[in-house]
């Protein structure tokens, strides 16, 4: 290793995903492998996503991190295994101009910073978890110079948590089981990317963005204790759904999809009912959500909108292109309007140009709006949800080259 101090600096940029083959339940706790195979649409980072900026400095004398700002502990196992996992992956670096040299056995001595932040809320149900861990384990690959192809990436992933594998890719992707004890074979692959079905236009309604009672881990663990539901679903159930969503993707039949994820949606939230205490994720305002669209997918005699929702009351709507997306959003601003102090501007973010096709440029549109024609005596539930956020299916992981998006000050390597 050169004399001379330095630090050496990654940043990345990780999607988030929602599983519309929802992942619930573990066969095996520390390694985290799932009892069912899952499918997940990523989201385009450009409205959800983390950041995160890896460092590795021979000044440094322990591993530290810092998460939206404040600085929390590494020490946690599922922490703890990322990082030893890839460690063990680590190669030789070299960087001529700046005089850094980093031999492999270096890297069991190295300490690290890691600063990471959310552009969304974290812990609310929208797979932060997912995206800040997929981000940690590709930054830190890509800092150590691990050959792992993402794949692979995605199996160290898993082990800071689950769902977090299958944010390695963009487009459509499937979290394999596996079988091997070691967890070697549980690992994601992309079905499709994201330019295969680029009419789908994503709605996210925040219901509430307070951190959840009970969480996905926790939740999880008692339905594979107590719910007979859990084992005949992933037994019995989830086998063929996968299949058929594979089919229904390849084909985009929006038809088939929407019906698979609702149904999926609906029963992993049967299993938190099933499980022992019961577990409601779900409150009035998501069960007014479903009841909308399926009132309306019913109305149309086939479906325009899917819903999935995750371990939280927010609703994922997944509509089946730019039409249906702008109905959608005139039907769900008349019954959720803001309140009266809200702006549009905030109620709605994301890609606006939704609303703009929907001919809602201020308040005084939202009032305007007429009521679903298939809703009778609809009530227009003000306050109920939050603010929406447009989005649509988006790219993997991406390194952002431009040193001024770092996260870590390039000479001290602690938070800027
Ligand atoms: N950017 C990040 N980098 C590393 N770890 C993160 C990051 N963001 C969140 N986490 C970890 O994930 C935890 C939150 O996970 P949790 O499963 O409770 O919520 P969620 O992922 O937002 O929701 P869900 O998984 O149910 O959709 C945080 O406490 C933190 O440990
Ligand atoms: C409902 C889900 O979002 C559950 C996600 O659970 P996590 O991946 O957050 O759980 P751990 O593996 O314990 O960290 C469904 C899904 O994403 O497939």
């Amino acid at each position: 290793m050169a004399e001379k101090t330095w630090v050496r600096m990654v940043t990345a940029q990780t999607p988030t995903n929602i599983a519309v083959i929802k992942y619930w339940g573990k066969r095996d706790e520390t390694l985290i492998l799932p009892v069912n195979d899952s499918i997940s649409v990523t989201l385009d980072p450009a409205h959800l996503c983390t950041t995160t900026t890896v460092a590795v400095s021979p000044s440094f004398d322990q591993d530290r991190m810092w998460l939206n700002g404040k600085e929390i502990s590494l020490s946690g196992g599922r922490y703890q295994n990322c990082l030893r996992e890839i460690r063990a992956r680590a190669c030789e670096v070299e960087d001529k101009e700046k005089g850094i040299k980093i031999a492999k056995k270096d890297w069991e001595k190295l300490h690290l910073h890691v600063a990471s932040y959310n552009n969304f809320p974290t812990a609310a149900g929208l797979a932060s978890s997912a995206a800040g861990f997929a981000c940690l384990v590709f930054a830190l690959a890509k800092l150590m110079n691990a050959k792992e192809d993402n794949s692979e990436l995605s199996a160290i992933a898993r082990q800071g948590s689950g769902s977090a594998c299958r944010s390695l890719f963009g487009g459509f992707v499937k979290w394999i089981m596996g079988k091997a004890e070691d967890g070697s074979d549980s690992l994601a692959v992309q079905l499709v990317d994201e330019k295969h079905w680029d009419e789908l236009v994503i709605i996210i309604a925040v219901v509430s963005s307070r951190q959840k009672e009970t969480s996905s881990t926790t939740g999880m663990r008692d339905s594979v204790e107590t719910s007979l539901l859990l084992q005949h679903r992933a037994k019995e159930v989830v086998p063929k759904r996968i299949k058929q969503m594979e089919e229904a993707i390849k084909n985009r039949d929006f038809g088939s999809f929407a019906q698979l994820s609702c149904a999926d949606s609906n029963q992993f939230h049967a299993v938190c009912l099933d499980t022992c205490p019961p577990i409601f994720y779900m409150n009035g305002t998501s069960h007014r959500i479903i009841s909308c669209v399926e009132k309306w997918n019913c109305s149309e005699g086939t479906p325009q909108v899917a819903y999935t929702f995750d371990a939280g009351p927010n609703a994922v709507l997944i509509a089946h292109n730019r039409k249906a997306a702008t109905q959608l959003m005139q039907k769900l601003l008349f019954c959720f309007p803001p309140t009266s102090d809200a702006h549009l501007n905030s109620y709605v973010i994301g890609d606006k140009s939704i609303l703009k096709d929907a001919g809602i440029e201020d308040i005084k549109d939202v009032e305007a709006l007429p009521p679903p024609p298939e809703t009778k005596d609809v009530q227009r539930c003000k306050g109920d949800v939050s603010y929406f956020i447009c989005t649509k299916p988006g790219r993997g992981p991406a390194l952002l080259s431009d040193e001024s998006q770092a996260l870590l000050h390039p000479e001290t390597g602690l938070p800027k």
